[in-house]
């Protein structure tokens, strides 16, 4: 827990913090010892002027500690509520920078909660830790050592109380710790049910899901729920007994005071002040319990979020990499007997593929659903790493070149048409900050996309709903080809991005992509499931369980290659076009 708060929280407003705290309880410690002089010295004498000369000086110490505290919490809340932040924005820019293997390591929702309700333990229990932790071991010894001072004989309470305090507090840390522990798990299956619900809600309602999935969901927001719960009913349960403990002590107090006050052994003023001493004593004890209960659930999101900044990045950069030549034209891209498997994966997922592109030509890829195409595709970023042969790109392994600037180079459409929620022109700006109006229309206009973006009078200032939900399957792959597009790239990538449109569309596009003037200068990678989309690619790999069976023109493939043909037939069947 401490390794997270390194760096990222102000040395100098902890030191503050610790001062005020040290201020505050100074005064409050002052102010029960004035309170026996005013009764001792001032009301049993009758001097008024005593009486006022004291009651200035208590109201001084009450003020300073008034102000201390503030100055206490506040400093400790927002130096408190900085690490959280600090925390989040390393956590996102980790998982950002993340190879596709890291992240597959831990679950969305568990990164949600990591990032949200683990990083608010850690900045509440910081807050407490400033506030109370340290407050309460100084107020225990303080309050304790004044207390012997004004008798003795009436510190021997504590030898009871104590010891019974002690008892009570190590039964609840017994019983609270491991429920207020699993709080973190729970939410994370509660997020986890939550976010599978939302994200499939249509498949949920199209399959009649509705009410298993809310048994899903019922159980695993029971289960949060008779947690939480119990963990309030130990808390619930704790307050009547400190408060009987707290009250026990003042009574055996004011039994035993009463006594040495009778033999004359003890001022009345003393008794009064012992016993704000003993109330002191007490409730440092409960703080510091409390804390204790909160430090082991706050140690638990620690080790979360330790386990995220811990993930070993498998992409290695280059210490001296090579520069990158973003140039249009002359470009190059090898794939050199390269095998890949998913990490934990028993067997590799592709193996042994090995082909050559330059610029100006299109590279098909087709195979079966799960016969790795993606999984090729994604090698060329850098997604993932390779595990055995290389992948050339201008003539140098792409781990030669900086993430950044390989990336650069590459302008990806992933198979899942994301968009983000903002304005057209941003969404289009995303590979290009600088791009001009005129580009992006030019974009949309290749990806066939200019139509339906004018009917919304707003063009390019349109608003585009979270993932792009405003559009249709189609017109969204169109936008995210167009975006793709906007980028000047080396090499396209098209991962199955013309699957949800009509064969007319997916043969416009792909015309205009032939005859645009960039894209000439260009290696276009297309992965589709059908024949017509890559029939007129340069080379076509013909993928099956990872390997490739075949590599030629669609003409040459037709005629040689048994899988590329029963692709054909399949989709003759089906009545599609090739
Ligand atoms: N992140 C992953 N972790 C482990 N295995 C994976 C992962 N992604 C894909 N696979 C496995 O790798 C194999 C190839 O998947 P891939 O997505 O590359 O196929 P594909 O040809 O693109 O399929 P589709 O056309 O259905 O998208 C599949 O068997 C799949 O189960």
């Amino acid at each position: 827990m401490f390794k997270l708060a390194k760096g990222r929280m102000s040395i100098w407003a902890v030191i503050g913090a610790v001062l005020f705290m040290v201020v505050q309880v100074t005064a409050n410690l002052n102010i029960p010892s004035l309170t026996s002089d005013i009764v001792n010295n001032g009301v049993v004498n009758g001097d008024i002027d005593y009486i006022w000369r004291v009651g200035m000086k208590m109201i001084v110490f009450s003020l300073i500690g008034i102000l201390a505290a503030t100055g206490n919490v506040f400093l400790a809340s927002r130096t408190s509520m900085k690490l959280g932040s600090n925390l989040r924005n390393d956590i996102y820019s980790k998982v950002i920078n993340m190879s596709n293997d890291e992240y597959d390591q831990i679950e969305t929702s568990s990164m949600i909660t990591r990032t949200t309700n683990d990083v608010i333990q850690i900045q509440n229990v910081y807050m407490m830790m400033l506030r109370m932790m340290l407050m309460s071991p100084v107020m225990l010894i303080g309050a304790s050592f004044l207390a012997y001072n004004k008798n003795h004989r009436l510190t021997l309470v504590f030898l009871v109380v104590l010891p019974i305090m002690l008892i009570f507090v190590g039964f609840l840390l017994y019983l609270a710790v491991p429920k207020f522990k699993a709080m973190q798990t729970k939410t994370d299956r509660l997020n986890r049910v939550f976010r599978e619900g939302l994200t499939g809600v249509r498949v949920i309602r199209a399959f009649r899901r509705d009410k298993f999935e809310q048994d899903r969901f019922e159980d695993a927001n029971l289960d949060f729920t008779r947690n939480a719960i119990n963990v309030n009913i130990i808390m619930a349960f704790s307050f009547p007994v400190i408060q009987m403990i707290i009250s026990g002590t003042n009574v055996a107090i004011v039994w035993f005071g009463a006594k040495l006050i009778g033999v004359q052994a003890m001022p009345v003023g003393n008794l009064i002040s012992f016993m704000a001493y003993a109330a002191q004593i007490l409730v440092s004890f409960m703080m510091l319990s409390m804390v204790f209960i909160m430090i082991p659930r706050a140690q638990a999101s620690a080790k979360r979020i330790q386990e995220v900044f811990d993930l070993k990045s498998t992409l290695k950069e280059d210490e001296k990499p090579v520069q990158a030549d973003k140039t249009p034209g002359n470009h190059t891209l090898k794939f050199s007997h390269v095998d890949y498997r998913y990490a934990n994966a028993e067997k590799p997922v592709l193996t042994d593929i090995d082909f050559k592109s330059q610029s100006g030509q299109t590279i098909g890829i087709i195979g079966g659903t799960g016969s790795g195409k993606t999984s090729l595709v994604n090698l060329i970023p850098r997604f993932y790493d390779t595990e055995k042969g290389e992948i050339i790109l201008d003539g140098q392994d792409i781990r030669h070149y900086g993430l950044n600037d390989l990336r650069d180079m590459i302008s990806f459409v992933p198979q899942k048409a994301a968009l983000f929620r903002g304005s057209l022109r941003e969404n289009m700006k995303f590979g290009k900050a600088d791009a001009t109006d005129e580009e992006i229309w030019q974009a949309l206009d290749i990806a066939q996309a200019t139509d339906f973006v004018k009917e919304d009078p707003a063009g390019l200032d349109q608003y585009v709903e979270q993932n792009g939900d405003n559009y249709s399957g189609g017109q969204r792959q169109r936008l995210t080809i167009a975006r793709a597009l906007v980028k000047k790239a080396a090499v396209y990538v098209f991962d199955d991005s013309f699957s949800a449109l009509d064969f007319k569309t997916d043969a416009v596009l792909r015309q205009a992509l032939q005859d645009d003037e960039h894209m000439q200068q260009s290696i276009i990678v297309i992965v589709a499931e059908r024949i017509a989309t890559v029939a007129d690619a340069d080379n076509i790999l013909v993928l099956d369980e990872g390997e490739v069976t075949g590599q030629g023109t669609h003409n040459e493939l037709k005629d040689n290659n048994e899988i590329y043909q029963e692709i054909i037939n399949s989709q003759i069947k089906k009545g599609d076009e090739v």
